[in-house]
């Protein structure tokens, strides 16, 4: 055989040249073997046999695409004895041998082989088959195309093992992208069925509960029957899958039909004609099981190896989307709930809100928000820990939860905030109070936590659209406002939210922020009050006591700032200012000479209460240099009562410190005898309330002696501040009190002044 490429392009003629080089070294190899079978004829019964016995396809047609010569593989999957003088028309269906023919009539009339391609055919025993195949044109002595020589390869196995490799892919990318679940399930199970001949795939979910089952796909099941299945609860024996569910392994029916373990549901199945049912449980990566992966079968029998190969893959993928279906739920779920109390969160309320604003616009009605406080939360879990608090807002959530309508919603905002909204109008005559009545009453009723039984109110702030805000935020900050205004007025309230709230808090935003650029430009300044011994007539101490030099409005009482300073919590550094001030200026007074005197220092309970206050008073200390004796600090009876414990404590680190202590406005609060006992004070000061009215009205005189005995019995030293005149100081001298204050000594001074008179009184 001659071969002329020289027209080709350089890979087609490498191609052909190959093909042709490869037939020249077989009939070599031919002649090297049979060296003897010298006649022609001869070497080409050595030739076809040896082409025989090649597995792939080969063959050459001619002009007309009939076989001339074809091996035995091509001709045997053909299912004939010989192929020659038969055409692809006899052998293939129309639309197969019309493109092989059309394929082999371009190389014919082009001279240009055609290679690696690749055709689904059908052999004869009904097999659909992959071939890889190349067909190059021969030609004779003169270049003249005389027909086709074809190669084809069987590549059946790596086509299902590409089309399995793609189908995994997508499969995976279709859960990274988020698609619906069943719409993964029937893409597996079409998968696994184009693999596996003759079966029906199902993918079957375990209820949350662990119980049941539920239908996830089966896109070529009879939906009678999945409909049928859908809710039975596992078992030992519930057909494949409810078993293979219960037990937690596959469950291999070869025979429905007589199986126990299809007893009861037989005729289920038989009923869509199945007589196999094959199911492995499908896991997450913890091993729990999720549901099942299902063939069913028209014919009895047990799934081969490949098969089961190939369902292990399906329920390794079917067990990864439900897992991540599954954390996407649960992130959904924590995007929008409370994690502590399992209550919707401030996401959900937004959402809620909008939807309920929209369905009052489309009314023409209404909503409500309330916004609701613990009273003293902080209280319970600074005194009984964090593990009570945790309890104790769970124990209300629920409580709440139990007396809202179904219409209406209920969400935790974070910490001990609480938002109901109610949907639509109250009823005719029934005011948004009278609505939160229930809650506030649940959640006043007595808790218990870890032994201990305590009850906790609330108040609560309520806003309502659209008179009170046009959108959530708006709402939501009015709301807010009322409840500040509900604590304002004690705690355990109601308040509607009105527009003179939000011009008074507007107010107080504006003070607050003078207070701070009061702090930052030193606008405050101390005056001091000096304090009287009795007996001796010395002025043996002085009170310091704040003012601020506001730039329009001139000089402001502490009564007006302090409150406003403690509930923003500015107290903190006004108060440290004040503390390192009047050390300062009491260690400047001795510098100057003066005898040594007791500097008076008001300490306010959000002051009192914070952890680092004991530090910060040494630090004033040791800042000035003055002796701790030197320093008294004010304790109001009121914020010793707000924990009498916690307060005794810090008592005595203060103590241990050297500074004095006092109890101001003593008789203002409720100290009991015994808890009076256990404070390491060493005055009382009688409250100016108790002074003024003296010595005329006999209460007020009977309670400034009591005091003065009871201090006196309790080997205390008593001072009656806001002494006027000299009857009242002189029924104090005859009660036994030990000192006083007031203008009838002096008014508050500045300190310049205050050396002054001091200097009159000692130099
Ligand atoms: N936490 C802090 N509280 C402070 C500080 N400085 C003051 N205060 C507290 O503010 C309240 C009002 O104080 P103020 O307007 O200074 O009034 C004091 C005296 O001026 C007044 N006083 C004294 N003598 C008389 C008198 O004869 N008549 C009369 N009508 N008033 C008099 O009494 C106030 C002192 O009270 P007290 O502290 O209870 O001894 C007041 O509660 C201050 O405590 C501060 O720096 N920090």
């Amino acid at each position: 055989m001659s071969t002329q490429l020289s027209h080709l392009g350089n890979d087609e003629a490498d191609a052909t040249a190959r093909l042709m080089s490869a037939s020249e070294r077989l009939m070599a190899e031919a002649a090297r073997l049979f060296p003897l079978a010298a006649a022609q004829s001869e070497r080409t019964i050595w030739l076809e046999a040896m082409i025989d016995e090649v597995p792939d396809y080969l063959y050459f047609k001619d002009l007309s695409c009939r076989f001339v010569v074809a091996n035995r593989a091509i001709t045997a999957d053909n299912g004939r004895e010989s192929l020659v003088g038969l055409s692809d028309f006899e052998l293939h269906p129309e639309a197969t041998a019309r493109h092989f023919f059309n394929t082999e009539q371009e190389i014919i009339r082009t001279g240009r082989p055609m290679l690696d391609m690749e055709d689904q055919i059908r052999d004869a025993a009904g097999n659909l088959k992959w071939m890889l195949s190349s067909k190059l044109p021969v030609r004779n002595g003169n270049g003249e195309v005389i027909g086709i020589v074809g190669t084809a390869r069987d590549i059946t196995e790596r086509k299902l093992a590409e089309s399995l490799h793609r189908g995994q892919a997508d499969l995976l990318k279709m859960i990274a992208l988020g698609e619906p679940l069943t719409d993964v399930f029937s893409a597996l199970i079409l998968l696994i069925e184009a693999h596996v001949p003759d079966v029906t795939g199902s993918i079957l979910r375990l209820s949350p509960d662990g119980r049941h089952i539920v239908n996830g796909a089966a896109p070529n099941l009879d939906a009678g029957y999945c409909r049928l299945i859908e809710g039975l609860e596992i078992g030992p024996t519930v057909g494949s899958c409810g078993t293979a569910m219960w037990r937690g392994e596959p469950v291999i029916v070869a025979d429905i039909e007589t199986d126990p373990l299809w007893a009861d549901f037989r005729h289920l199945a038989l009923g869509i004609a199945s007589r196999a049912c094959w199911s492995w449980p499908i896991r997450s990566y913890q091993g729990r099981v999720l549901g099942t992966f299902a063939l069913y079968s028209r014919e009895t029998g047990e799934p081969s190896a490949e098969c089961t190969k190939l369902v292990g893959m399906a329920t390794h993928i079917a067990g990864i989307a439900i897992e991540r279906k599954e954390a996407e739920d649960s992130i959904q779920y924590m995007a929008h709930h409370d994690t502590l109390t399992g209550l919707p969160n401030r996401s959900m309320l937004d959402e809620r809100v909008a939807s309920a604003i929209e369905a009052a616009d489309d009314r023409g009605g209404s909503m409500t928000l309330a916004f609701i406080d613990l009273d003293n939360f902080k209280l319970v879990n600074d005194s009984l820990g964090h593990h009570a608090g945790d309890e104790l807002l769970k124990i209300v959530a629920a409580r709440m939860q139990g007396c809202i309508r179904a219409s209406d919603s209920i969400v935790r905002l974070g910490g001990d905030e609480f938002v109901i909204l109610i949907s639509g109008a109250m009823r005719r005559g029934e005011a948004v109070e009278d609505r939160l009545r229930s809650v506030r009453e649940a959640v006043a009723e007595p808790v218990e936590i870890d032994g201990r039984s305590f009850q906790v109110t609330c108040s609560m702030g309520v806003a309502v659209y659209p008179e009170h805000g046009r959108n959530v935020s708006e709402l939501l900050a009015r709301a807010d406002m009322a409840m500040y205004r509900a604590k304002e007025i004690g705690r355990d309230a109601v308040q509607v939210f009105t527009f003179e709230l939000a011009d008074r808090a507007h107010e107080k935003l504006e003070r607050q922020e003078e207070l701070r650029r009061a702090l930052a430009q030193t606008e405050f300044f101390l005056q001091y009050q000096p304090q009287m011994d009795l007996v001796t007539g010395r002025i043996f101490a002085v009170e310091a006591l704040i003012r601020w030099r506001h730039p329009e409005r001139g000089i402001v009482s502490p009564g007006e700032f302090i409150p406003l300073a403690e509930e923003t919590g500015l107290i903190g550094p006004i108060g440290d200012w004040t503390l390192r001030t009047a050390c300062r200026q009491n260690k400047a007074w001795q510098l100057s000479g003066l005898p040594p005197i007791v500097v008076s220092v008001n300490v306010s309970a959000r002051q009192f209460q914070e952890r680092d206050w004991v530090e910060r008073v040494a630090a004033a200390l040791e800042e000035s240099g003055l002796e701790a004796r030197y320093l008294e600090l004010e304790l109001t009876e009121s914020l010793i009562m707000e924990d009498v414990q916690q307060a005794v404590e810090t008592m005595h680190r203060l103590e241990q410190l050297g500074v004095h202590l006092a109890i101001d406005d003593f008789g203002t609060g409720y100290s009991s005898l015994s808890s009076l006992k256990r404070f390491p004070v060493g005055r009382l000061k009688i409250d100016r309330s108790f002074v003024q009215d003296l010595p005329g009205d006999s209460d007020d005189a009977a309670i400034a002696t009591a005091v003065i005995s009871l201090g006196h019995l309790l080997q205390l030293r008593v001072i009656a501040e806001g002494v006027e005149t000299r009857e009242q100081l002189d029924f104090l001298r005859e009660a036994g009190c030990d000192e006083i204050q007031g203008y009838h000594i002096s008014r508050p001074i500045d300190a310049m002044a205050l050396q002054a008179l001091l200097c009159l009184s000692e130099c």
